[in-house]
């Protein structure tokens, strides 16, 4: 018997729904595969109704578009669908001509750790139609997930008020990549170590972990069960102390600790996991305190989020480190990121490009036409605003931006401001121009990004709204499209 293992699906050009193959063959079909294209990758609300969101999923959205090719395995299979009258889906000759597709267009993008809005393109792909159409669904699956999850640690990480934050997710996670995916994000999010062993191998990521409640009721009673533990790990003692009555446990952590000490170790700390946090972990402390073990860090786990260790901190609970996992990894009150694709302009090659907005009946799902860029703007430090705009008709020195849920309200940057380009050159005729930073650099430009946001912004409850606006040349081009297309003379 075989056991029906499952590859790595990463990097194939299957990863897509069905109708944009359907789409792609309707573009081959008709000879408009090669008309070039703009789409742009943005989402419309932040996260968790939170006030930023931190960029991730670049990485994998790079090795999927340099990797895209179509093998003999996805052909065949591609072969073996048909409609509805039973006849194939796809001609030979598509599948033949699929057999030499690579992708050629240029993309440009915002670093992953970035600090991003509502409706900036996080991502911009102009090539040939056909190439922007096959990669959409696979770019969202990457972009979003990870965007969600990198926003999610960085709010955590907020309420830990810079406390170290370590990720337990794996098990809760929603499969395997979506817990190895969560905890890149994680990590870029400002966690400090992950629980996931295959993370830390694959990535890089600090791996930190304790023991289970499993370990003590292994033993006839925890006091042995500590002190086999600290006597087989003396020097990754973290003991966990609810298993049966926690101060109780606190204490015989305490006798481990000096059994430790006496031989040339120090106990690292205990770790609380049910039970009233705040009033345990004060208790714990005193305890800890008292015995001499003043260094010894409380660890504290069980169904945390952003919240919780507010109101905990707030409750001046003695917490060092932090664990969290299911409401993490899971993005639990807000399972998914609404960011969508969509196409914003069109030229046969060598002609004039048409613009193109999609129609809504809220005007802020109405999408931004052009060939779009986000210009943020700094001063003293501190990110004051961003404007999107269309590079293709960006008048110099453009400084003024428009809501665009409200064209009376318009700001204009400070003359002083520096103005800086937030999508970056990743793919130029299909060739890979960007040096990806590492993981490292990712998660200490996310602090840097963090580091610059006004602190209203980063409140977890009604945060302080950041500017963002519409270039008012943009903002004429789409009020136009609108109403060119609600044939509004
Ligand atoms: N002082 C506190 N303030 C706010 N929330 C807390 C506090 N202490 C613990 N919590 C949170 O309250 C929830 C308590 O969960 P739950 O009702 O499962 O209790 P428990 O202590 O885990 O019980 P059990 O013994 O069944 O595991 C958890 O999400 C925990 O993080
Ligand atoms: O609560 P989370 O944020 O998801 O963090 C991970 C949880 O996983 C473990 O519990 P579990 O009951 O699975 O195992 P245990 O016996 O080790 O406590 C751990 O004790 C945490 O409570
Ligand atoms: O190391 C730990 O304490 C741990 C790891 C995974 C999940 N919960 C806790």
């Amino acid at each position: 018997m075989t056991l029906a293992t499952r590859p790595c699906f990463h990097e194939s050009p299957l990863l897509t729904d069905l109708y944009q193959l359907t789409m792609a063959y309707g573009y081959w079909k008709t000879g408009t595969a090669h008309k070039e294209a703009v789409f742009h990758l943005f989402f419309r609300k932040a996260p968790f109704k939170s006030g930023y969101t931190i960029a991730a999923g670049l990485a994998d959205a790079i090795t999927w578009l340099r990797n895209l090719r179509f093998g003999p395995q996805e052909l065949s299979y591609l072969a073996t669908l048909v409609g509805n009258d039973g006849k194939p889906l796809f001609e030979a000759a598509f599948l033949k001509y699929l057999r030499a597709f690579r992708f050629t267009g240029d993309v440009d993008a915002v670093p992953e750790g970035t600090v991003v809005f509502p409706n900036e393109p996080l991502l911009r792909i102009k090539g040939p139609i056909i190439e922007g159409q096959l990669a959409e669904t696979a770019l969202l699956n990457f972009i979003n997930f990870q965007t969600l999850i990198a926003t999610k640690a960085a709010r955590i990480c907020e309420a830990a008020q810079g406390e170290p934050v370590l990720e337990f997710g794996l098990r809760r996670a929603q499969g395997v990549d979506g817990a190895l995916a969560a905890s890149r994000s994680a990590y870029i999010g400002g966690c400090a170590a992950t629980s996931n062993v295959l993370a830390g191998q694959v990535f890089g990521i600090p791996v930190k972990g304790t023991h289970a409640h499993s370990w003590v009721m292994s033993f006839d009673d925890e006091a042995e069960a500590f002190q086999a533990y600290a006597e087989a790990m003396p020097n990754n003692s973290v003991f966990l102390v609810d298993t049966y009555d926690t101060l109780e446990g606190v204490r015989r952590a305490v006798a481990a600790g000096r059994w430790l000490r006496d031989n040339g170790h120090e106990m690292v700390g205990i770790r609380l996991d049910s039970g009233d946090l705040a009033y345990l972990s004060i208790e714990a402390r005193k305890i800890l305190d008292e015995a001499g073990f003043p260094d010894a860090v409380i660890v504290a786990s069980n169904d945390l989020d952003e919240h919780i260790i507010a109101s905990l901190k707030q409750q001046g609970a003695k917490i060092g480190l932090w664990g969290v996992g299911t409401k993490l990894v899971t993005a639990y009150d807000q399972p998914a990121l609404g960011g969508v694709y969509k196409l914003a302009a069109t030229r046969v090659p060598g002609g004039e490009w048409e613009f193109k907005v999609k129609l809504s009946e809220q005007s802020i799902k109405i999408s931004n036409p052009g060939i779009l860029q986000a210009r943020r703007f700094t001063k003293g430090g501190e990110f004051i605003g961003d404007m999107i705009f269309n590079e293709e008709a960006m008048p110099l020195n453009t400084r003024m931006i428009v809501d665009p849920a409200d064209v009376t309200r318009r700001k204009v940057m400070p003359a002083d401001a520096v103005a800086d380009d937030l999508l970056v050159p990743v793919f130029r005729g299909g060739e890979l121009v960007y040096a990806a930073p590492t993981l490292e650099d990712i998660r200490a430009r996310a602090r840097e990004q963090l580091d610059r946001l006004y602190g209203g912004t980063k409140r977890l409850l009604n945060p302080h709204e950041y500017p963002v606006g519409l270039e008012p040349g943009l903002f004429d081009l789409k009020t136009q499209l609108v109403f060119k297309n609600r044939k509004v003379a």
